[in-house]
């Protein structure tokens, strides 16, 4: 998961090949309170793991119910059997509705039946999102609910030390009009108090977001819990209901989180497919029926049981005008789409956009018109005007989020821009609500001109701080790093290692040089988690050494060495961008690099910062001999016939001895904003601090 203020993304060509999604959200999270509340243990595989079900798995974990892990997405789940273990707790959920809305149902029911109470409470903008109907349906049914902040609204605390009775006589009227999470809430909390009579619940105004009550209907069957309904008005459990645990469960992959790779396919698939792999047709996630809308606006979609091969078809899109009231998280990907139809999209019945993690209307036309576009919105539709196919009016944008997983999902689709240019998705962290390898998997299936992802060069001499630099800027921008310079020293370490001898005279045979340069262009050389591997060896260490260094300086200097690293060097140009230091990343490696540094200090800074350096590590050093190797070094790089070190012309010159190495990563940074095309838009919006 990128973890940075923001994540640009290069403008993007092709896409193609192989994804699988995570688990279902809404699917993970109403089996893990199934499971929880029925007897026995079930074992649940493929669970999302993000941040809605985290905050789910802690609230359960709070009360008493036993969780084990058995992998990332599989877990073990001891449920309560209907019975309080704890009597008191206080529940964190985040930004996630799906917890929210359940847990208080279920408490409230549970609070009643056996004494017990418990506050629930999330991030700010749940405290926005509206429970209010929840509330009322509860209280009609005698529950004891209290409101800690604003009226309808989270922070709650529910239920009361002593049992108090429930009213289950009467039907429980719930609106459906504003959110189908709080019908869902009751339906998976009232089989706890169905035991004696039957429980009916009346939806009052017309109920949204169907689909997901029918997952709701459906995960409770599974768990033993036949629902009877009468249309999509009237609910009733049957008395004597009782949760059966299944055993074990698998969450379907997210149907929601299929549409951004739907959505590519139809975009830039037009070779190789798409192949989405977690969800099929026959998906009982309502979000499945974004593949007929894709269809509608011209993608090729083929179907197999649990797999989704999807190619661009029409071209551009076919214009929409399509009501969404079944497709509410997916429809969002349409609006992006719409970018790239043939005329006007018109999403309608979108309501409940306004009180998602976002308002999510206001929020999707802010972005879309950031990208150039023109959009017409009303309380609950929007319009999105595409943008030119010749790549007229299109702009290089930095999309805000608003902590709303799927505005940052959204917005990377607009990468596929025939203006090529690229996007900036700020805070992107927000998609570890559901789909926290959300980019990674983006790049494994899509192609930009290796030209239009961007190289920065730090080159300059030795203890200059180009790794440190490297480092540090990378991590900021989300990107690879190429140390260059380890790949030298590994160079002079395998021709070690083979026999071929590394010093001055041995490499003054031109025979002899070239064996180390067949070498070099075979190099199995890897870089992982922070270590340099040498076929199975791990060189981390081995090639730090300044023996190492000066081998590696000696080596360097041959041609052949250069030319059989050049294609290996080339090859770190990878999605979303990279942060090369070394000698000639700027003049020879990446000479169209839009951002070049060359970074100097004196040699005396030099040799004093490598002494420290050594000494950290516990190694003995001398100052006077390291700035005497430190000098012939410089000598030799400078002086070489090929790819000396030398500035390129188009380089910014920073001399950092009297610089911290945050201000030079600042002053890096800075250039680097100078070379982008988004203005100064980088604010993050959402509040929170991020845990
Ligand atoms: N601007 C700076 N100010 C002070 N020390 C620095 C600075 N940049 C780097 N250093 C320190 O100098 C040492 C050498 O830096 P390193 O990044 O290994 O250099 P290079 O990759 O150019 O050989 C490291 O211990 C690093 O922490
Ligand atoms: N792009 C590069 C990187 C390193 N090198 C050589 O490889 C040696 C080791 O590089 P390095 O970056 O690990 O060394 P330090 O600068 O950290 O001492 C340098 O002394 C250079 O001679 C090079 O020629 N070209």
């Amino acid at each position: 998961m990128y973890r940075t203020a923001f994540l640009d993304i290069p403008p993007l060509r092709r896409a193609g090949g192989r994804v699988r999604l995570p688990g279902s959200k809404s699917i993970s999270n109403r089996v893990l309170l199934l499971a929880a509340l029925c007897d026995g243990v079930t074992r649940i595989e493929d669970l999302l793991d993000s941040d809605d079900t985290r905050v789910m798995l802690d609230a359960l974990a709070a009360l008493g119910c036993g969780l084990e892990r058995l992998g990332p997405t599989t877990v073990r789940v001891r449920g309560l059997g209907g019975r309080l273990a704890a009597r008191e707790a206080r529940l964190f959920l985040g930004n996630a509705g799906t917890a929210m809305r359940p847990l208080t149902a279920a408490l409230t029911v549970l609070a009643a039946l056996q004494g017990g109470r418990f506050e629930l409470s999330g991030v700010p903008r749940m405290h926005e999102r509206p429970i209010g109907d929840l509330v009322d349906a509860l209280r009609q049914l005698g529950g004891t609910i209290e409101e800690l902040g604003q009226p309808g609204y989270p922070p709650l605390a529910v239920g009361s030390p002593q049992p108090t009775p429930l009213r289950l006589d009467a039907p429980i009227r719930v609106r459906g009009d504003v959110s189908s999470q709080f019908l869902t809430a009751l339906l998976l909390a009232l089989p706890l108090a169905a035991q004696e009579r039957p429980i009916t619940i009346e939806v009052v105004g017309e109920l949204i977001s169907k689909p997901y009550i029918d997952i709701t209907l459906r995960l409770l069957a599974r768990f033993g819990v036949q629902v009877q309904r009468d249309g999509w008005a009237r609910f009733t459990i049957p008395a004597g209901a009782r949760y059966a645990t299944p055993g074990t469960i698998h969450v379907e992959g997210d149907a929601s989180s299929a549409s951004y790779f739907i959505a590519l396919g139809a975009l830039a698939a037009t070779d190789q497919p798409v192949t989405i792999e977690g969800v099929g047709l026959d998906s009982i996630q309502g979000d499945i029926a974004f593949v007929d809308a894709a269809r509608a606006m011209g993608a090729r979609v083929e179907g197999e049981p649990n797999r989704l091969h999807v190619w661009r078809g029409a071209w551009p899109l076919r214009a929409l005008d399509l009501d969404c009231n079944a497709i509410p998280d997916a429809a969002m990907t349409l609006a992006v789409m719409a970018l790239y139809a043939n005329g006007p999209t018109t999403l309608r019945h979108i309501g409940s956009w306004r009180v998602k993690e976002t308002d999510r209307i206001a929020a999707m036309a802010t972005e879309l018109r950031q990208l150039g576009a023109r959009v017409e919105e009303g309380p609950d539709w929007l319009r999105v005007h595409p943008l030119g196919a010749d790549g007229s009016g299109w702009r290089a944008a930095a999309l805000r989020t608003y902590d709303d997983h799927r505005m940052a999902m959204c917005g990377s689709l607009a990468a596929f821009n025939p203006a090529r240019l690229p996007v900036r998705i700020l805070d992107p962290q927000c998609v570890g609500k559901t789909f926290p390898d959300y980019f990674e998997t983006l790049w494994s299936v899509v192609e930009a001109e290796p030209a239009d992802i961007p190289v920065i060069c730090i080159d300059g001499p030795t203890a200059s701080g180009k790794g440190t630099l490297a480092a540090a800027v990378a991590a900021r921008l989300g990107y690879h790093v190429l140390d260059s310079g380890a790949l030298y020293r590994v160079v002079g370490l395998a021709a070690e290692r083979a026999g071929l001898a590394t010093d001055e005279a041995a490499l003054a045979d031109p025979a002899h040089a070239e064996r180390v340069g067949a070498l070099a262009a075979q190099l199995p050389v890897r870089f992982a988690d922070g270590r340099i591997w040498l076929g199975d060896d791990d060189v981390t260490d081995a090639v730090r050494s300044e023996a190492a260094g000066m081998a590696a300086s000696r080596v360097s200097a041959l041609p052949a060495v250069r030319a059989g690293l050049l294609a290996l060097q080339r090859g770190f140009r990878r999605l979303p961008g990279l942060v090369a230091d070394g000698r000639d990343m700027g003049t020879v490696i990446f000479p169209d690099a839009p951002l070049k540094v060359f970074l100097t200090a004196s040699a005396a800074t030099r040799a004093q910062r490598r002494y420290e350096q050594l000494i950290s590590r516990g190694e003995t050093a001398s100052i006077d001999s390291l700035l005497a190797d430190l000098e012939a070094r410089d000598a030799r790089d400078r002086t070489r016939a090929v790819a000396p070190l030398e500035p390129a012309q188009d380089a910014q010159l920073l001399d950092n001895s009297a610089q911290t190495i945050d201000a030079s990563v600042a002053t890096v940074l800075a250039w680097w904003q100078r070379c982008r095309p988004f203005g100064d838009r980088d604010r993050p919006t959402h509040a929170e601090p991020r845990h």
